[in-house]
């Protein structure tokens, strides 16, 4: 049952305990025109966090400062407590799957996964291991020699997932990629998500419109309301008949 206190003064929950944090977003500012955000967010190692919030309220926006596809206007961004803030996205510890535009159109699936091991595609033994059982996990051996574009939906996604199987960075940031997928294959992928958590220890954020998937396998959930985290709360709390109207208006269950 998610804490009241919590809930009621929206207390990032995991700064009580800092000595476990992974992922440290320590006062960011950034603006799109109009749109000030500010995120202030602590994410322990192994945990799953489901971003939550109304479409336009900075969901991606937080997932690209963490990426480094945006640069904060001030603040830091920490990863074991060390900034990560003026390394290249490539050179932090992370992983992203993207709804779409995961694939280079190309280049076939086993080199779309082998270019997220080694920018040459040259591989040695253990990377190559690592690509095979990857591709093994997902069931795309067979496909390694297509290109994305003779590839369903599904099976592109896939092979994204494969990547980040591969890569094991120790954190994974997902936006919203299963939103294309049959029920069948999203259940499949959010399976895998879980399972990359638990067995690999990987720290996974999740941006999602679907609280079922962050029933499913999230720890917490951050939601997001006009570029700020208005809430951090146990995921349970998706399911609270007294969780917040801010929450519930956004779930459409206010009044129900
Ligand atoms: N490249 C950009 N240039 C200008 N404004 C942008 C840009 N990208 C996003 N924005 C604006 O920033 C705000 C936050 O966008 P963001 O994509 O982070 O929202 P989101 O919560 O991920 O939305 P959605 O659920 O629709 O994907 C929105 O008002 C959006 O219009």
């Amino acid at each position: 049952m998610p804490n009241a206190t919590l809930l009621n003064n929206a207390i990032p929950l995991s700064n009580a305990d800092s000595s476990r944090a992974l992922l440290q977003v320590n006062n960011i500012t950034f603006a799109y025109e109009q749109m000030q955000m500010h995120f202030d967010l602590v994410v322990n190692r192994g945990e799953t966090l489901a971003i939550l919030g109304a479409s336009g309220s900075g969901k991606s926006t937080l997932l690209n400062l963490i990426a480094g596809f945006n640069q904060p206007l001030s603040g830091d961004i920490r990863f074991q407590q060390d900034s990560i803030l003026t390394k290249a996205p490539a050179q932090r510890p992370i992983t992203t799957l993207f709804q779409e535009h995961n694939l280079f159109n190309h280049l076939t699936v086993k080199q779309n996964i082998a270019i997220g091991l080694a920018p040459s595609m040259k591989l040695n033994a253990e990377q190559q291991t690592a690509l095979e059982t990857a591709a093994q996990q997902v069931e795309m051996t067979d496909l390694l020699h297509r290109l994305p574009a003779d590839l369903s939906g599904g099976q592109r996604q896939r092979v994204g997932i494969a990547r980040c199987l591969a890569r094991k960075q120790p954190l994974l940031l997902l936006d919203e990629p299963f939103s294309s997928l049959d029920p069948a294959l999203r259940q499949e992928m959010l399976r895998l998500i879980a399972k990359l958590n638990k067995e690999h220890g990987i720290t996974v954020l999740m941006v999602t419109h679907n609280p079922n998937d962050a029933l499913q396998i999230a720890d917490n959930i951050a939601f997001i309301e006009n570029g700020k985290i208005a809430l951090h709360a146990p995921a349970a709390i998706l399911a609270d008949q007294d969780a917040p109207d801010m929450l519930k208006r956004y779930l459409g269950t206010l009044n129900k």
